[in-house]
């Protein structure tokens, strides 16, 4: 039989959030940067990412990663970010899921009982140090790419609901961040629906009127994602200060993970408004209770914006290795999404 695609994949998650890893299939593409990568992606092969998240091989909730050559000499491994609507410039969840396969399937020598790894991503270089023991990684940290505010209390008004107070911070990816209890509600599975619905909507009130842009990167540009969060909150003997979030990744679906950029988003946030210090750790939770933990582990600047140095600890596990395939005879070589799962705008309906 011969099938038109065959990608390998080792099938991933990290917290609770889906991030395969293509290791096979594939070939590399060019580009003088990880950046430059991600465009041609974008612009001539972007029918890999919808054959593998798009149904019916794909669903709504996950994310595939493609492992390619590094640009950046110092790097041990580039990879890409594929999600539904968009190729993140840097994802933390997709990093620790990437990291693990590469150490657990010796893709990258695996050192007892810490891994350095430097990994090439469209967003910069991001050095990484795994925790393994018997083969396997217990945690992978990250050192990311700085993250900075670019609005705080940034008054927007959205069909609806009237005026809504946003922050608006670069954490990896460009975010969107609203206080759930200003609405009403709270982090919880219980508001999930409508909170996913309210944050398309407030997502594109903002869109309306703002447009953020890195300033060192411009070809990043545009909200990806928002986030809800709920106030800190101190926790158990050591007083650990902890904080629920969800971010909502379009087309409308919950992150399952605490989300690795949006918790850079949110610390660069706390600091501006100084309710985080450098080396205080804040963990970071999930709509399904599990956590990242962070910090601030120094300062930098991009073009004139203070920001921060953000550290992100979690962990993987893999979960399946798969060959994805296409016959030439399937009608949906680039898949297929249905309203009830995929959050269809009404024009697109
Ligand atoms: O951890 C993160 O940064 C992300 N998880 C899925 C969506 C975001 O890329």
């Amino acid at each position: 039989m011969h099938f038109s695609r065959s990608v390998h994949i080792v099938g991933c998650h990290s917290e609770g959030e889906v991030g395969d890893v293509i290791v096979g299939g594939v070939l590399n593409v060019p580009g003088n940067t990880m950046f430059d990568k991600l465009r041609h992606f974008e612009t001539e092969k972007d029918g890999l990412r919808q054959f593998l998240l798009n149904e019916p091989r794909g669903r709504a909730s996950m994310n595939v990663n493609v492992v390619l050559p590094p640009c950046d000499p110092r790097a041990d491994a580039g990879f890409l970010i594929m999600e539904s609507e968009e190729y993140a410039p840097m994802s933390g969840s997709n990093t620790i899921c990437t990291t693990t396969v590469l150490l657990e399937t010796g893709m990258v020598a695996m050192k007892e009982p810490t891994t350095e790894v430097v990994l090439d991503t469209a967003a910069g270089l991001v050095t990484v140090t795994a925790e393994c023991e018997a083969g396997k990684c217990k945690s992978v940290e990250f050192n990311n790419v700085p993250a900075f505010v670019l609005e705080l209390d940034y008054p927007v008004h959205v069909p609806g609901l009237g005026k809504v107070s946003v922050d608006i911070a670069y954490g990896g990816m460009m975010y969107v961040l609203v206080d759930a209890p200003s609405l009403g509600m709270a982090v919880h599975n219980q508001y999930a629906a409508k909170l996913v619905e309210i944050g398309e909507r407030i997502k594109r009130a903002v869109e309306a009127v703002y447009t953020p842009v890195h300033p060192e990167i411009p070809g990043i540009r545009g909200f990806s994602v928002i986030e809800f969060t709920e106030p800190p909150i101190t926790e158990g003997q050591d007083q650990t200060m902890v904080a629920s979030n969800a971010v909502v990744v379009s087309p409308g679906r919950f992150d399952r993970s605490p989300c690795g950029t949006g918790t850079c988003a949110r610390l660069a946030v706390m600091h501006a408004r100084g309710q985080i210090a450098e080396g205080q750790i804040l963990k970071h939770r999930s709509i399904i209770g599990t956590e990242f933990i962070s910090r601030i582990r120094g300062f930098a600047k991009v073009g004139s914006h203070p920001a921060v140095l953000p550290t992100v600890k979690g962990r993987a596990w893999i979960t399946s290795f798969k060959q994805m395939v296409l016959d030439p005879q399937d009608p949906f070589p680039e898949g297929f999404r249905v309203g009830d799962q995929w959050h269809i705008e009404e024009k697109q309906a």
